[in-house]
């Protein structure tokens, strides 16, 4: 059996990878695989609840006790759903994972790449994917699937300001500039279908299906 695998995408908001997740999980799951999709914040009940308090604009948490809720939530999530579906040999396809702490907590707001990089050994043991798929598209087409989806409301973070988010791009592209071993950078334009085939032909090393 091959065994299980830690999958996460990320991006920036509306640009595909929860209807990606669940493309690649159906896919993966048609090959016979025993597949857990995820998503972050959030994954268990109380990383669940956890997200509801972060993504409430009733609350203006500032950078500080964001990064920390965030890695709260991550440690339950990886204690309780993640850790147990690998140990068991099972895939696990995660809607954004450490790399968005990354990207927004220290990319777009005040803290260090290493600050989170050392939450996430507190909280998390330092749990790393196998592979990130970064989806990236042309802001327009991302602008237009937002307004489609969610009209004029945003939850507290998707409705920062468009300089945090192009912060947030920043440090997106940085990380999978230092780390192409792990990043694989998509290109999330074109039909859901489109996309689907490149994650499906970046996949193939992982899957045993060849180039
Ligand atoms: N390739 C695509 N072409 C056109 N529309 C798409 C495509 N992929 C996703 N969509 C649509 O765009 C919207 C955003 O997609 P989705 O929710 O998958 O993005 P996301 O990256 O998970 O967003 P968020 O980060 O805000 O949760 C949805 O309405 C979805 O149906
Ligand atoms: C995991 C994680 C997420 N965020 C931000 C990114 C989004 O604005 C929201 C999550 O909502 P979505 O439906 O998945 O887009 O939270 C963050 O700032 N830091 C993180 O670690």
């Amino acid at each position: 059996m091959t065994s299980g695998r830690f999958i996460t995408l990320e991006g920036g908001e509306g640009v595909g990878k929860s209807t990606q997740a669940r493309m690649l999980v159906d896919a993966l799951r048609g090959r016979g695989l025993g597949v857990v999709q995820t998503r972050e914040p959030g994954g268990t009940p109380g990383a669940e609840a956890i997200r509801d308090l972060l993504l409430d604009k009733r609350f203006d948490w500032d950078t500080r006790a964001e990064a920390l809720l965030f890695a709260a939530a991550r440690s339950d999530h990886v204690r309780n759903l993640i850790g147990p579906a690998l140990d068991r040999g099972d895939w696990v396809v995660c809607d954004r994972f450490i790399d968005s702490s990354r990207a927004y907590q220290a990319g777009g707001g005040e803290w260090s790449d290493d600050a989170v990089l050392s939450l996430h050994t507190l909280g998390s043991h330092a749990l790393m994917p196998d592979v990130t798929f970064l989806l990236q598209a042309p802001t327009d087409e991302i602008a237009e699937r937002l307004h489609a989806r969610d009209g004029e409301n945003s939850d507290r973070i998707g409705g920062k300001a468009a300089a945090y988010h192009a912060r947030v791009a920043e440090h997106f592209r940085k990380m999978a500039q230092t780390d192409p071993e792990r990043f694989v950078i998509i290109d999330a334009s074109g039909t859901p279908g489109e996309v689907h085939d490149r994650i499906m032909r970046a996949m193939a090393p992982f899957t045993g299906e060849g180039g």
